[in-house]
């Protein structure tokens, strides 16, 4: 589009402040067959809405921005985004999916940095947009491939939830791996940051559950705690079995969000059982233990009967629940001990892009181009905004 004809086209569509729109679709988006494939920014139309996708999010280079005009209002308007989204690129390809999803192809892209979905009106931002009574899109990342359920556990404090875990990533090292939650609460002694927790300040955590960085959190013995999308993701994406230790109130918020997980709860063997191993670890005062053991009464309560949790261990003997806990992850000792393979998606720096109901075609063009075509199967896509999109099968068809 040339320069003169942009100007005009930007005034006929409203003011977009500071922000640079390339072209926009016209009616070949509302079909779902709408495709961009031009450098910098782009545009599809969903209704009456047109999204612009590029330049950057509230002026940080770092996050690509979303933009959206509503043709009946002529207006433009910045969305509040959530999830990490794709840092800028040259160019994007965009193609509206069925369920409010926007497939975004970044161009000559790192292979694990290659697709996006931006959701727009998906059962998670619609939620979003609920709770926060203003307007909502959500990035997720796209994966191929499945992963293994990620691995739930509650119980109360001192039960031997981190025993447990230790013992699992111990003995599996390649399989399971850890979700370093965030918490407000002091490091103990032996605590390693990034490694037991990501110790952080109370308004910076707050800041970034504002933002939609967090799958869940909670108030838990005084303090704040929360798993970051990014801590499940981070594992996920390394090819090994997510495990979360959190709190009842945080499996309920993982239980109803798109994490799809396996719940277990933990239970002592009597509370007298776990008041002498929460003093016996020695890392709470007095009055910590206290609060923590009346707590706890109100936990093992919800574990047992909520209906979160498909799993009731009890920890007495701890080589025996261990076992249990083996048992019940189906491991045994035929099982292999690797996680699930992961690998990126390598695309084309120069391409056009065409939708064929689950199916999308992208085609290399250029000079030096084979003329081999890579097809995105995403009948199978699972998961979502917070976290990311998997389920992707990658089909190359050869050139003759
Ligand atoms: N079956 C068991 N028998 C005896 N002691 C145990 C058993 N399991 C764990 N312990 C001990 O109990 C203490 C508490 O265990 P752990 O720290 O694993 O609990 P936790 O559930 O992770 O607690 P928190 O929720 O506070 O992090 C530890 O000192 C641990 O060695
Ligand atoms: N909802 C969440 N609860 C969490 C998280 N990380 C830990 N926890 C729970 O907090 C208590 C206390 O832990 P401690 O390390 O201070 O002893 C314990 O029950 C954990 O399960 C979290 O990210 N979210």
């Amino acid at each position: 589009m040339a320069q003169a004809e942009l100007e005009a086209f930007k005034s006929s569509m409203g003011e977009a402040a500071a922000f640079f729109v390339d072209h926009l679709e016209n009616g070949q988006h509302t079909n779902g067959f709408g495709v961009k494939s031009e450098d910098r920014d782009t545009s599809v139309q969903i209704g009456d809405r047109s999204y612009v996708i590029g330049g950057s999010h509230e002026g940080n280079p770092l996050f690509l921005g979303v933009q959206i005009h509503d043709k009946t209002t002529n207006k433009w308007s910045s969305p509040t985004v959530l999830g990490t989204g794709p840092k800028p690129c040259k160019g994007y390809s965009a193609i509206v999916l069925k369920q409010g999803r926007i497939l975004v192809i970044k161009k000559g892209s790192a292979s694990d940095d290659s697709i996006w979905f931006l959701e727009v009106d998906s059962l998670f931002v619609r939620e979003q947009r609920k709770l926060l009574g203003k307007e909502v899109v959500a990035w997720s990342k796209g994966v191929r491939g499945n992963a293994e359920k990620p691995i739930v556990i509650s119980g109360p404090s001192g039960v031997g939830k981190g025993t447990l875990i230790t013992m699992l990533m111990k003995e599996f090292p390649s399989m399971f791996g850890f979700s370093v939650s965030h918490t407000t609460r002091s490091p103990r002694c032996m605590e390693k940051n990034g490694v037991h927790y990501h110790f952080t300040d109370k308004t910076v955590m707050e800041k970034e559950i504002n933002d939609g960085k967090f799958l869940e959190f909670a108030s838990v013995h005084g303090n704040l705690y929360g798993t970051s999308i990014e801590s499940v993701e981070v594992v996920t994406d390394s090819g090994k079995r997510c495990i979360l230790d959190i709190d009842v109130q945080g499996a309920r918020s993982v239980k109803s969000s798109s994490l799809d997980a396996v719940f277990i709860f933990v239970c002592p063997p009597s509370m007298k059982e776990l008041e002498d191993r929460l003093r016996a670890r020695g890392t709470e005062t007095e009055e910590q233990i206290q609060k923590r053991l009346r707590n706890a009464e109100a936990e093992i309560k919800a574990g047992k009967s909520s209906g979160i949790f498909e799993h009731i261990l009890y920890n007495d003997n701890l080589e025996e629940c261990y076992k249990n806990l083996k048992n019940l992850l189906g491991i045994n000792d035929d099982a292999p001990v690797n996680g699930v393979e992961v690998e990126g998606i390598n695309l084309p720096k120069e391409h056009t892009v065409t939708k064929m109901e689950d199916k999308i075609m992208i085609q290399e063009t250029g000079e030096a181009t084979k003329n081999d075509m890579i097809v995105l199967d995403l009948s199978s896509i699972n998961g979502g905004a917070p976290g990311r999109t998997r389920g992707i099968v990658l089909d190359t068809v050869k050139s003759s």
